[in-house]
């Protein structure tokens, strides 16, 4: 079974506008509520691929709900914690430009940590383990490490800085840094190809069995020890680009659930960030395969 775990789950609230005025009264367009957070998101794409997942995490009060709701309405598994707070909602603002605020999220005792590490004890080593997105910052920083220690299956990590860095040594199957997050770990600007294949084999040496670096509308880089691609995405509408990211991290592992080569899986993978981009949501199955051939990917 593939787990995921979302620590910070959120509500996602899209606001279309034409403009947005600071400090002034701004008038929506379209806006849509869609339950979020990375690991969720994960959870999501992996069912449009016909993938199962368990979603973990904690949530609480009426995004909770909502949430747990939402899930359920698409048939995926759930297993979340209760917390007495609510869970968070993030804003993404849709003007000219994407604009986002990710709210901190709720208290977690150390009780309900306890919970969450029981459930990682019970996991198998068939298991793959998704561990993605920031923590509530009621949580010790130290979290990702223990339950990457915990982890006896496949590990799959998608996190900012300190948090992806505590895991590397635990060997996961694959890490996603976007080019910021990777300039942020290296405190630098990376302009090269061969710059960021030079930081993702500096965390390959880390620890991490692979690095897949998503590139925004550059496409993405998939750095192993020996090899590395680099995919080409189609020029199209952007729509909203939110969960692009983990929806990159979904089509990977759905493709090597179906038993794909690892170039056929990094295709699917970044079809599956790049439907998501065109869209409101997260990408559909006919989506993600209605891009899946303009992908070009080649060897560098
Ligand atoms: N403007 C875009 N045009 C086409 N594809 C995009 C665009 N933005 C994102 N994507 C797709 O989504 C993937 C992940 O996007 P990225 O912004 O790098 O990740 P994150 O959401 O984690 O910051 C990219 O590798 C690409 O496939
Ligand atoms: O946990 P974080 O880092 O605050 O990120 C959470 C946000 O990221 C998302 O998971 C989207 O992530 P990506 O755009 O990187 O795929 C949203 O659903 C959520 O609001």
């Amino acid at each position: 079974m593939i787990y995921t775990v979302t620590l910070n789950p959120s509500v996602d609230y899209i606001v279309f506008t034409d403009t947005i005025k600071l400090g002034e009264l701004n008038r929506a367009g379209q806006t849509y509520k869609f339950a979020g957070g990375k690991g969720i998101n994960v959870s999501r794409v992996l069912k449009s691929h016909g993938v199962e997942s368990t979603a973990l995490g904690f949530t609480g009060g009426f995004p909770g709900e909502f949430i747990k709701n939402s899930l359920q309405e698409a048939d995926i598994m759930t297993d979340f914690i209760e917390v007495a707070e609510d869970t968070r909602i993030n804003i993404k603002l849709k003007g000219a430009s994407e604009t986002e605020i990710n709210a901190p999220g709720p208290a977690v005792t150390n009780e309900q940590t306890e919970q969450l590490l029981e459930q990682i004890r019970r996991l198998s080593p068939e298991d793959t383990l998704v561990l993605a997105g920031s923590i509530p910052s009621s949580m010790n920083a130290d979290i990702y490490r223990k339950i990457a220690q915990m982890c006896p299956g496949k590990l799959v990590v998608d996190a900012e800085k300190d948090l992806l860095l505590s895991v590397l040594d635990s060997h996961p199957e694959f890490i996603k840094p976007n080019k910021a997050e990777l300039e942020q770990i290296f405190d630098r600007k990376l302009e090269t190809v061969d710059e960021i294949k030079d930081c993702a084999r500096e965390l390959i040496k880390q620890g991490a069995k692979n690095v897949m670096v998503s590139l925004g509308g550059e496409g993405a880089l998939f750095v192993s020890e020996s090899l590395v691609y680099k995919a080409e995405v189609p020029s199209g509408k952007v729509v909203n680009t939110v969960g692009s990211g983990d929806s990159t991290v979904a089509g990977m592992i759905a493709g090597i659930a179906r038993g794909l080569s690892l170039e056929e899986s990094f295709k699917l993978a970044v079809a599956s960030g790049t439907a998501t981009a065109f869209t409101e949501d997260l990408a559909t199955k006919e989506q993600i395969d209605n891009v899946l051939s303009d992908i070009k990917l080649t060897i560098v």
